[in-house]
C-alpha cells in the first residue's frame, strides 16, 4: 500500500467505522451456541497489517472472541500438509453450494455423498477426522500450535465456555457427522471428532491475531517477521481459492463483487480477510446478517474495496 493510501487510510478509519457500526443493528448476534449470545451486539472492531511493518487499529479491538468457522482455513490446510491433496479431496469437494453453513441438504441429494467444499460444517467436521497425530488430545495440541504459529503467539488458548456450549447445543453437527459416518466418508468416533472440531472452532483470538494469520498467507505462506515458510505455497493457493468461492457462506457471491477479496467468517463476527502480497486485515462486529457474516464488518470491507479499489477482479 502506498504512503499517501496509508494516510488517508490512517485518517479515514475511525470514522468509516463508526458510520459501519450503525449497520450493527440491522443483524443479529449468533444464539443457536448459547455462549456466543453474550457478545455485544454493537461492537466493531478492524486491525490491518501490511507487508512493510505498519499496522493501524480501530474500535473495540483487543478483546478475544472465538475464531469459529475462521478456522476451518486453517484445519484444512493443516490436513492438506498432513496428508496431501489427493487423500483430502478424495473425501471433500470443491464447490460452494449456495446453501448456508450448516445445511445438509447436498449431502443426501448429490452424489458421491462427499461434502461439497471444506468450510461448510460438514466438510469441516470431516476434515477435522483428518488431522494428524496418536490422540485427540495431540491433533488439538497442534492444531493450536499450528495456528498459534501464524498468529506469532503460539498456542492459542481455547474458550472452554464455548466449547462446551457447542458441545451440549450442536445437535445438528453431530446428526452430519453420524450421516457421514453411515456414508463411510467420517471415518474415527463421531464423538472424538467432534471434539477436535468443537475445540478449533473454539480457539480464542483477536483481531490483530487474524491480521497476522491472513498476512502469512497474503504472502503465499512465508512468516511476516522472519520470513520461513510456514506452509507450502500450492496449499495457500488452494486456501485463498476456497475464501474467494465459499469463505463467506452462501454470501460468497455478494462478497466478491462488492468487495472483492479472499475472506472467511465466523459466526461469533469475526471476517479474516486479505489483500495478496500487501496486508491481513481483522475485524470483529458480533451482529450477523442472514447468511451468518458480520453485518457491519462486511459494510466496512465493502466501503474500504471501493475507496481503495481493493477488488482483485
Ligand atoms: N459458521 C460458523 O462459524 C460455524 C461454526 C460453528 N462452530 C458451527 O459449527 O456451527
Amino acid at each position: 500500500m502506498n504512503e499517501s493510501n496509508w494516510s488517508s487510510l490512517s485518517a479515514g478509519l475511525p470514522q468509516w467505522l463508526e458510520h459501519a457500526r450503525s449497520e450493527t443493528s440491522l443483524g443479529k448476534v449468533a444464539s443457536y451456541i448459547p455462549e456466543l449470545s453474550k457478545a455485544d451486539p454493537s461492537s466493531l472492531g478492524l486491525h490491518i497489517r501490511t507487508v512493510d511493518g505498519r499496522s493501524l487499529s480501530a474500535g473495540t479491538c483487543g478483546d478475544r472472541f472465538t475464531m469459529q468457522s475462521i478456522s476451518k482455513v486453517f484445519t484444512l490446510i493443516l490436513a492438506l500438509m498432513d496428508n496431501g491433496e489427493d487423500v483430502v479431496f478424495s473425501k471433500v469437494g470443491m464447490e460452494p453450494t449456495g446453501d448456508s453453513f450448516n445445511s445438509m441438504l447436498k449431502l443426501e441429494l448429490v452424489q458421491p455423498g462427499i461434502p461439497f467444499n471444506p468450510l461448510i460444517n460438514a466438510g469441516a467436521i470431516v476434515i477435522s477426522s483428518l488431522i494428524g497425530g496418536s490422540s485427540n488430545e495431540e491433533k488439538v495440541t497442534r492444531i493450536q500450535s499450528f495456528i498459534g504459529k501464524l498468529a506469532g503467539r503460539e498456542p492459542l488458548q481455547i474458550d472452554e465456555q464455548t466449547y462446551r456450549s457447542e458441545c451440549q447445543t450442536g445437535h445438528l453437527n453431530r446428526s452430519m457427522a453420524y450421516f457421514l459416518t453411515d456414508n463411510g466418508v467420517l471415518k474415527g468416533k463421531v464423538e472424538d471428532v467432534l471434539e477436535v472440531y468443537f475445540k478449533h472452532c473454539s480457539l480464542l483470538v483477536d483481531c490483530a491475531d487474524l491480521a497476522r494469520m491472513a498476512l502469512v498467507l497474503s504472502l503465499d505462506g512465508l512468516d511476516p517477521d522472519t520470513g520461513e515458510r510456514l506452509i507450502p505455497r500450492r496449499f495457500v493457493q488452494i486456501a485463498k481459492t476456497f475464501m474467494v468461492t465459499c469463505g463467506m457462506y452462501n454470501g460468497s457471491g455478494e462478497f466478491a463483487i462488492d468487495v472483492g477479496l479472499p475472506a472467511k467468517s465466523g459466526v461469533s463476527g469475526g471476517i479474516m480477510a486479505l489483500l495478496p502480497g500487501q496486508a491481513g486485515i481483522g475485524i470483529i462486529g458480533p451482529s450477523l446478517n442472514r447468511h451468518g457474516n458480520s453485518v457491519a464488518g462486511v459494510h466496512l470491507l465493502k466501503h474500504l474495496s471501493k475507496e481503495f479499489d481493493w477488488s482483485l477482479f
